[in-house]
């Protein structure tokens, strides 16, 4: 049976370095890269094999649209691989004031950062056994309700608690779930993000990091199988000022309750 990887968002930023760092040290047969831009992904594909020998298989698609879902749905159906890491990358956020935003692009914010994400998770976890894992990239965002990125630190709200709740269920099959939660990182992010708030931004760019140093700890946590990875000091204290801790020990208790009385 064949291994592979699988990143969205593959096409910049994290999900590209993620992508990188796969093909480095991980021991997979084939990596499918999944993002909108095909040449990007032509691009990226190339480095990977010429330079780690890699097979690829790129999947330029969108993933709001559920046509494209059922596409990797029933590829991963007619080749019935394992899958070994799955890592969801691709998402956006728009800052701004939720009751004036347009309506359709803090939708398709749900529908990418939320339902894009639980929906591959979904499908994919059909096609992993003992020794795989799941990296979502979540946020620091995902601790604080933001007044004026309101949608995006909600849906990061979802998929960290998501994936915290899915580590518990998962482990018993040996699979792990890792939430990624940085800080501000140096991507096309802000470029997508800053139509609307430059001053916020600005005091963000404060604390930015640059995508290799997120994604070189992102991939240490996610071989230590940490259920949640907050790269650097300040976006670690940050996220203990805003309950990390206090979630974990909560997700730990429901587990511990749900095993007791079922
Ligand atoms: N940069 C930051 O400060 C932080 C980012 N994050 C999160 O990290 C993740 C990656 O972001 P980052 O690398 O920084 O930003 P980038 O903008 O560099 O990457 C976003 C990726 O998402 C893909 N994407 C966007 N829309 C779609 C779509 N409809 N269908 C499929 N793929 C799509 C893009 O590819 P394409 O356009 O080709 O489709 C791109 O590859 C996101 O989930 C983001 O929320 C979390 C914390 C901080
Ligand atoms: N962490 C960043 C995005 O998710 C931010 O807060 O801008």
């Amino acid at each position: 049976m064949k291994n592979i990887g699988i990143v969205t968002g593959a096409s910049s930023g994290l999900g590209k370095g993620i992508a990188i760092e796969i093909a480095k040290g991980f021991d997979i047969d084939e990596l499918w890269l999944i993002a909108r831009r095909k040449e990007r992904l032509v691009e990226l594909g190339k480095e990977i094999y010429e330079n780690y020998g890699v097979n690829v298989v790129l999947m330029s698609l969108d993933l709001i649209d559920e046509k494209s879902l059922q596409k990797i749905s029933e590829r991963l159906e007619s080749q019935k691989p394992n899958i070994k890491i799955l890592v969801n990358s691709s998402g956006f956020g728009v800052m701004g004031d939720s009751s004036e935003m347009n309506r359709k692009v803090q939708e398709d914010m749900i529908l990418l950062n939320c339902k894009a994400l639980f929906s591959l998770t979904n499908i994919c976890t059909n096609y992993m056994s003992r020794g795989s894992g799941i990296l979502q990239i979540a946020s620091v965002a995902g601790f604080c309700p933001q007044p004026y990125f309101a949608v995006y630190s909600a849906t990061k709200a979802f998929v960290l608690s998501y994936s915290m709740a899915l580590s518990k269920e998962l482990k018993k099959r040996g699979i792990s779930v890792s939430a990624l939660c940085p800080g501000p990182v140096n991507t096309e992010f802000f470029d997508i993000c800053e139509r609307d708030a430059k001053m916020e931004n600005m005091i963000k760019k404060m604390f930015i990091k640059s995508p290799n140093f997120v994604v070189k700890r992102a991939i240490k946590g996610y071989l230590k199988k940490k259920t949640v990875i907050v790269p650097g000091i300040t976006m670690k204290l940050l996220s203990i000022i805003e309950g990390l801790y206090i979630k974990q020990l909560s997700s730990i208790l429901a587990y511990k309750i749900y095993k007791k009385f079922n």
